[in-house]
């Protein structure tokens, strides 16, 4: 896995249009007009006709179907379902046989979206995360030999927006990026939630549980990224003999928490399995 440095400034001439504005899309969106690309450069095809209404407010054309947005894109970003992908390939199979195809659909391999797309060459799999709306997201990327520098690049420009781009070089480690990063927020948000009931059941008011658990996480992330210790080294650093966090540490420990949050992300590793199975 390879770390993308020094990727290339947006440029603001090439036209990106998403099929399916949902969640990842606005997400992806945020982060692409976050860094200077202009929204009449970005255009969405997606059939609920509020979410055009949200999207349109942000300045991108939103249109009901595909054959609408992906006029004159350099660029198709795949933002639907992986359960509907089949049927959005076929739509497009005629549309875009001049344009690089990113697909951030969970599962589905460059090749299906290749045999879907009638042959297409030019096809990115990425799987960035929610956090691309805020710029702090993490995709990972894969693309075949037959795809050109060019387009490798275009594809990182682009992901990066939305924050750290790694590639891959195996497209089956795609599934273990889906079970750590693609996924991965929902972990985080997870444990916020606990946190917050936590703090609230010894007598804080939601409002200021809410606050420490928050910045907690945000000074964690930060911690573990800036710093040269590992995440085991910090977690020590807090732990105190015999004290409060050793009391919590335990808990976790005695009840195997650490098993279960791997075999958690094992599960999601298995449905990204098994949705490219479909
Ligand atoms: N959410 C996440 O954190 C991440 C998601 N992904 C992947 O991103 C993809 C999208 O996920 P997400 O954004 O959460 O899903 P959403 O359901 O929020 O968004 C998908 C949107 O596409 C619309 N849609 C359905 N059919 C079509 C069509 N033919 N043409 C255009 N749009 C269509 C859907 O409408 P309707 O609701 O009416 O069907 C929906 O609004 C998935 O493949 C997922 O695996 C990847 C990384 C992270
Ligand atoms: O839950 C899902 O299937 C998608 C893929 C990764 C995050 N959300």
């Amino acid at each position: 896995m390879s770390v993308q440095h020094n990727v290339t400034p947006i440029d603001s001439t090439k036209i990106v249009a998403f099929i399916g504005g949902g969640n990842m899309a606005q997400a992806l969106i945020g982060g692409l007009l976050a860094e200077g690309l202009p929204a009449t450069m970005i255009r969405v095809a997606e059939p609920v006709a509020e979410l055009r209404e949200i999207l349109a407010l942000r300045g991108v054309g939103a249109f009901a179907t595909a054959t609408e947005a992906v006029n004159g894109a350099d660029v198709v970003v795949l933002a639907v379902k992986p359960q509907i992908i089949q049927a959005v390939l076929a739509e497009l199979a005629d549309l875009v046989a001049d344009k690089l195809v990113i697909s951030i659909a969970a599962g589905i391999s460059v090749a299906t979206i290749a045999h879907g797309l009638a042959g297409h060459e030019r096809i990115v799999r990425a799987m960035p995360n929610t956090p691309a709306l805020v710029q702090t997201g993490a995709t990972g990327l894969y693309a075949d030999d037959l795809l050109s520098q060019l387009d490798r690049d275009m594809a990182a420009t682009i992901l990066s927006a939305a924050g750290l781009v790694l590639w891959v070089e195996d497209e089956s480690l795609m599934h273990a990026v889906t079970a750590v990063s693609g996924s991965g927020p929902a972990y985080f948000f997870y444990l916020m939630e606990a946190m917050i009931d936590a703090g609230i059941a010894q007598g804080l008011d939601e409002r200021t549980a809410r606050a420490l658990t928050l910045q907690t996480a945000l000074g964690a992330a930060q911690m573990a990224i800036i710093s040269e210790d590992s995440p085991a080294k910090l977690r020590q650093k807090v732990t105190s003999p015999n004290g409060t966090t050793a009391a919590a540490i335990d808990y976790l420990d005695d009840h195997a928490v650490r098993t279960h949050i791997v075999d958690a992300l094992g599960a999601a590793g298995k449905r990204s399995i098994e949705l490219s199975a479909n």
